[in-house]
């Protein structure tokens, strides 16, 4: 079932279209996450979605009630969607303690005091907040604070979230937390869950969709896996993944019945791909399906190493190659690598294809569905 539906929504600023016709459905209980750089539009979208901001046309549907129609100016103010929101700023009410600025909306909406009660005393000790319902904001910390809006979205039962970069504020530790904290939110309330950030580890570790935006426009949507190994264009492919993929450019060639890439002399067979088609293409392989050899094999390409960086867990490994930058991501610490002189060998399997001119993704004929291509 779609909880929240955009039918050819618009935004305009003055003469700018922040966002051309944007078509999106988001399915009940899911977590969906808007990722994408700095003024692509996530935000505004989300406020669209909240009734923050008034689109310029289209059709705006939530839990199958009509929000916005641009076609007869319906318009159903904020308040009246039954949303549950989590911003930048937590948006505490500073002046009002901590069980108040929990229950606000509870009071103001006239439930029987006892089930407010109940709802602060569940929403505190999901939050592990009891014991603190008397300190005002300016008492807590950044991560306590935090917690407080989760406790209101938890007391106040709404069944879609609506959250924008709620952990930007937060250092690395807590934000790892709080990534969590809110994944086992939005599961436990069963809600649906719109979620903004530019952030690509927050969008790869909490989503069950990710809706990948760029100049107002969708350029994918998929699963967390589907993003990152099977993007759609360039622009995907390179947004997401840190380190970024090695992007190359070289010729598709047949060899026998499969397709292989030729580059700088090596030939690299793409056992999972027949392409049928083709000439030059750009290729990617993400970092860590790289592998650095000591010694030369066929088919690897000769490379030297540039600057080592252990992470702790891994070690990022820049290279030098046919007149190229490499990164290679390995599994295990190391400080320095003995010799400078390597060869890279290719995982064939990994490598994910591009069209030259458009850098649309090329589908093998097997993702076509082309029985002739097996
Ligand atoms: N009130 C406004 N007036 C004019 N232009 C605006 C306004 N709000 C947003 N924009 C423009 O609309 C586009 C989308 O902005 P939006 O805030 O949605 O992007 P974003 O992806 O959320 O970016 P960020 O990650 O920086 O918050 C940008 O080009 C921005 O400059």
């Amino acid at each position: 079932m779609i909880e929240v539906s955009l039918k050819g929504i618009t935004k305009s600023y003055g003469t700018h279209l922040a966002i051309p016709p944007l078509d999106l459905e988001i399915p009940k209980g899911k977590f969906v996450t808007l990722l994408g750089p700095s003024g692509c539009g996530k935000t505004t979208t989300l406020r669209i979605i909240a009734g923050l901001e008034k689109p310029s046309g289209g059709e705006l549907s939530l839990a199958g009630r009509r929000a916005y129609s641009g076609d007869t100016a319906e318009f159903i103010p904020p308040e009246k969607r039954g949303l549950g929101f989590i911003f930048q700023s937590y948006a505490l009410w500073p002046n009002m303690k901590v069980d108040r600025n929990i229950t606000l909306a509870l009071q103001q909406s006239k439930l029987p005091k006892a089930d407010i009660a109940a709802r602060l005393e569940e929403a505190l000790t999901k939050v592990q907040l009891k014991g603190m319902e008397e300190r005002f904001p300016s008492e807590l910390s950044g991560g306590q604070q935090q917690r407080v809006a989760v406790a209101r979205l938890i007391a106040a039962r709404n069944s879609i979230l609506l959250m924008d970069e709620p952990l930007s504020n937060l250092d690395a530790v807590l934000r790892t937390e709080m990534r969590a904290e809110l994944k086992r939110l939005s599961r436990d309330l069963g809600a649906t869950t719109v979620y903004v950030t530019h952030d690509q580890v927050e969008a790869l570790t909490m989503s069950d969709l990710i809706v990948v935006m760029n100049g107002g426009r969708i350029q994918q949507v998929g699963s967390p896996y589907e993003i990152y190994h099977q993007p759609s264009n360039l622009f995907v492919a390179e947004f997401i993944g840190d380190p970024k993929l090695n992007l190359l450019e070289g010729d598709l060639v047949q060899d026998g019945k499969q397709s292989a890439i030729s580059y700088a002399g090596v030939t690299i067979p793409l056992p999972n791909q027949a392409v049928h088609s083709g000439g030059k293409v750009k290729f990617g392989i993400r970092p860590e399906r790289l592998t650095i050899l000591e010694q030369s094999r066929p088919n690897t390409l000769m490379a030297e190493v540039d600057v080592v960086q252990p992470t702790g867990s891994q070690t990022i490994v820049s290279l030098n190659a046919n007149g190229q930058r490499f990164t290679v991501l390995v599994s295990r610490f190391i400080e320095s690598w003995p010799n400078k002189r390597v060869w890279l060998e290719f995982d064939g399997s990994a490598i994910m294809l591009f069209d030259n001119k458009t850098g649309e993704s090329i589908k093998s004929d097997l993702q076509r569905g082309n029985a002739n291509a097996a």
